[in-house]
């Protein structure tokens, strides 16, 4: 189940602080270059141009001061780690850049025309209007700006009304727009807080999404694993570890349908321990139990070639599926089991036929053309074990 969670205000406002310094960094010191360069163009005919050079450097270095400052801030991710004093640093920042405008508004103007007066204070509303939509993601770097900006100059203007005709009317305005500033700051800041926020449940809904996508992927690999060490429960022989006999009666129909379709041979040899219950009788069970898992690793090594499959059919009884083998190569295998078992070397005191263990077997080849039950062909080798049995056993009959 996901829950729609609400962004906690801390990293709301650390996500605010970010904000503003990867997008409004570099929107709001063009602005504040642009104005530079305007008011420089429009001052050049009134003041000694070392001067102006001079206005316009220290603006420029305290704009690189800050820019570097956010960009330090943003790579080591200070606003995450103090968030606080990096807020009030920006503010700070913010309103000494307001407070260069208005006080060279307020120096330079009792000098100028007063047409070029209006003209330095189109510039200083123009930067304080740019701000507000890049600015105010942090609504109190914004209106630092703004009141240390445009403040000064309205109260100044009211305070010499009567130096210039529209003083009067000039600082009004500007308190008025100040007062404007701050009302429209107020709806983008929320939306500014909003979008974040949606920004924030929408990174948390697809985390926890992928988490349950992850571990949907888990339980599925857990019940695939659990469905195959059941099928292999189902189809392995506990103590030998080969396939049973439903593994190898269902091994048999696949060979014999494939045999059908491919006019190809099968073999089965089936194979079984000479005197077994000789075996437990002297040696006990467990030591007979211990024969089997050895004969089992060996008819495991035997079935060398891809498709052959081993199993226990029961008891002492084992069996080898062949596809594709016929008679003779059928027979090899046969006399390679008897050899390796031979060298195997388990002493069997009671065995009528050798001193070690042995195994007589039987092996059936066919070129199938028609369904055959598992069963009919194992009962047809084991005909021939009984043959190779009556023989004297240690022996391999072939039908
Ligand atoms: N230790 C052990 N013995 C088993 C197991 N399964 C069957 N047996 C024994 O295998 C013996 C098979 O005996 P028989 O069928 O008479 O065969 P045999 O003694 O090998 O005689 P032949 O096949 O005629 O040579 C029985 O004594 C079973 O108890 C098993 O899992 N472990």
């Amino acid at each position: 189940m996901i829950y729609l969670r609400n962004i906690p205000e801390e990293e709301l406002f650390c996500a605010q602080l970010e904000l503003l310094m990867q997008h409004g960094r570099v929107a709001s010191m063009m602005a504040n270059l642009i104005g530079v360069i305007a008011v420089m163009g429009l001052l050049w005919p009134y003041f000694d141009a070392g001067d102006l050079l001079l206005w316009g450097f220290g603006i420029l270095i305290l704009l690189l001061l800050r820019s570097l400052h956010m960009s330090a801030a943003l790579s080591d991710r200070r606003y995450l780690s103090r968030p606080k004093k990096l807020f009030w640093q920006l503010v700070a920042g913010s309103a000494a850049t307001g407070l260069i405008w208005s006080g060279t508004y307020i120096l330079v103007s009792p000098y100028l025309p007063v047409t070029i007066q209006y003209l330095l204070l189109l510039i200083v509303v123009f930067i304080a209007a740019i701000s507000l939509a890049v600015m105010v993601v942090i609504r109190e770097y914004f209106l630092a700006f703004t009141f240390s900006a445009l403040w000064p100059i309205a109260w100044w203007s009211l305070a010499n009304f009567w130096d210039q005709p529209y003083n009067l009317l000039l600082g009004f305005l500007l308190l008025a727009l100040t007062g404007l500033l701050t009302a429209a700051s107020n709806g983008i800041h929320d939306t500014f807080r909003r979008m974040l926020s949606l920004n924030w449940q929408q990174e948390a809904m697809a985390r926890e999404l992928g988490q349950i996508t992850n571990s949907l992927r888990d339980r599925n690999l857990q019940l695939q694993e659990a469905r195959r060490q059941l099928t292999d429960l189902a189809n392995i022989d506990e103590l030998t570890g080969l396939g049973n006999r439903r593994l190898i009666n269902q091994t048999l129909r696949e060979e014999v349908n494939r045999a059908r379709r491919s006019h190809g041979w099968v073999s089965v040899i089936l194979i079984d321990v000479d005197f077994f219950k000789k075996y437990n009788d002297t040696y006990g069970h467990p030591a007979g139990d211990e024969v089997l898992r050895r004969i089992g690793d060996i008819m495991q090594r035997a079935t060398a070639r891809a498709g052959e499959v081993a199993g226990r059919y029961g008891g002492e009884e084992f069996i080898l599926v062949l596809p594709g083998a016929r008679a003779p190569e059928a027979l090899r295998t046969a006399e390679r089991l008897k050899r390796l078992v031979y060298e195997e070397n388990i002493p069997h005191s009671d065995s009528e036929v050798s001193d070690r263990i042995s195994i007589s077997q039987g092996v059936l080849s066919i070129m199938p053309d028609e369904d055959v039950d598992p069963g009919v062909l194992v009962d047809r080798a084991d005909a021939a074990l009984y043959e190779a049995k009556r023989e004297g056993r240690d022996k391999i009959a072939v039908v």
